[in-house]
C-alpha cells in the first residue's frame, strides 16, 4: 500500500481533529483504528486507566517507553500541570516522525520530548541530558521483552525512587511474563494488575501498576 498506517491515523486526524484540542485528536485516532484499521494504541478502555493513574501521581516528569503515533503522549500531556513534561523514547524512525506531527496537532508540544533511539541506549544519559533527578511515572509501551531489562536499567541509574510508579501496557496481550513475574515477586514493588482488554478488541489484556517502595 502507498502510504504507512502510521500515516494514515495522521491524516484520519488531520481530517477530523480540532488544531489545539487534544481530546479531538484521542477521539479520532480512536474512531478510525475502530472502524477503519485496527493499531497498537493503548486505546480507550486502557486509556481510561491510564488517565486515571496520571491524575493520581500527578506527576512531574513522566517517561513513556515506546511512542508509537503519540496517541497515548497525547494522553498523558493533556493531563499534565504547566512545568511538568513526558520524555517519550522511539526506535523506529518513521512512527517518530508522525508521532511529532500527532502531538503537535494536539498543541501538547511544550509538554513532550520526543527521543528518537534505543531505550537501553538513551535511559544511562538522561540525569545528565535531560537534568532529570528521577521518574514519578514511567509508562512501558515498547518491546515486550525490554520491558524487564530497561526496569532494571532504571533502577541501577537511580531514575526510579521510591514512590516511582511503573505503568505497563499489554502484560497478557502480547505479553511479559518475566517482567510481571518479578514486579510481582519483588519485595520492593507493590503490584496491581488492572484488567481490560487489548485495543479495539474483546481480547483479555490489562495494565500493571507497580509502585516502588525504595530499598
Ligand atoms: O509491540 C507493541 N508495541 C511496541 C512497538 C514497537 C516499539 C519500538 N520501540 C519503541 C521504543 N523502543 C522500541 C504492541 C503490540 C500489540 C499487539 C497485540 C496483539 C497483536 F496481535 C499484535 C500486536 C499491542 C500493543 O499495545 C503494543 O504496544
Ligand atoms: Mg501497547
Amino acid at each position: 500500500t502507498r502510504t504507512s498506517r502510521p500515516q494514515r491515523i495522521l491524516k484520519a486526524v488531520q481530517r477530523k481533529a480540532t488544531v489545539g484540542d487534544p481530546q479531538s485528536v484521542i477521539t479520532a485516532i480512536d474512531h478510525f483504528c475502530r472502524h477503519r484499521e485496527w493499531a497498537m494504541n493503548v486505546g480507550d478502555e486502557k486509556g481510561s486507566i491510564l488517565d486515571s493513574v496520571v491524575s493520581e501521581v500527578s506527576p512531574v516528569t513522566v517517561l513513556e517507553l515506546g511512542t508509537y503515533c503519540g496517541y497515548s503522549t497525547v494522553r498523558i500531556a493533556r493531563l499534565l500541570p504547566p512545568g511538568a513534561c513526558v520524555i517519550t523514547l522511539e526506535f523506529n524512525p518513521d512512527y517518530a516522525a508522525i508521532a511529532r506531527q500527532v502531538i503537535q496537532w494536539s498543541g501538547l508540544e511544550d509538554k513532550v520530548q520526543l527521543v528518537e533511539g534505543a531505550s537501553g541506549d538513551w535511559i544511562p544519559w538522561m540525569k545528565e541530558h535531560f537534568g532529570v533527578q528521577a521518574f514519578d511515572l514511567v509508562f512501558l509501551d515498547h518491546w515486550k521483552e525490554r520491558y524487564l531489562p530497561d526496569t532494571k536499567l532504571l533502577e541501577e541509574c537511580g531514575l526510579i525512587q521510591k514512590g516511582t510508579v511503573l505503568l505497563a501496557d499489554n502484560v497478557i496481550c502480547p505479553g511479559t511474563p518475566d517482567y510481571l513475574e518479578y514486579v510481582r515477586n519483588s519485595p520492593r514493588y507493590n503490584s496491581h494488575y488492572y484488567r481490560s482488554h487489548l485495543e479495539y478488541t474483546k481480547a483479555e489484556d490489562g495494565l500493571e501498576k507497580s509502585v516502588f517502595l525504595g530499598y
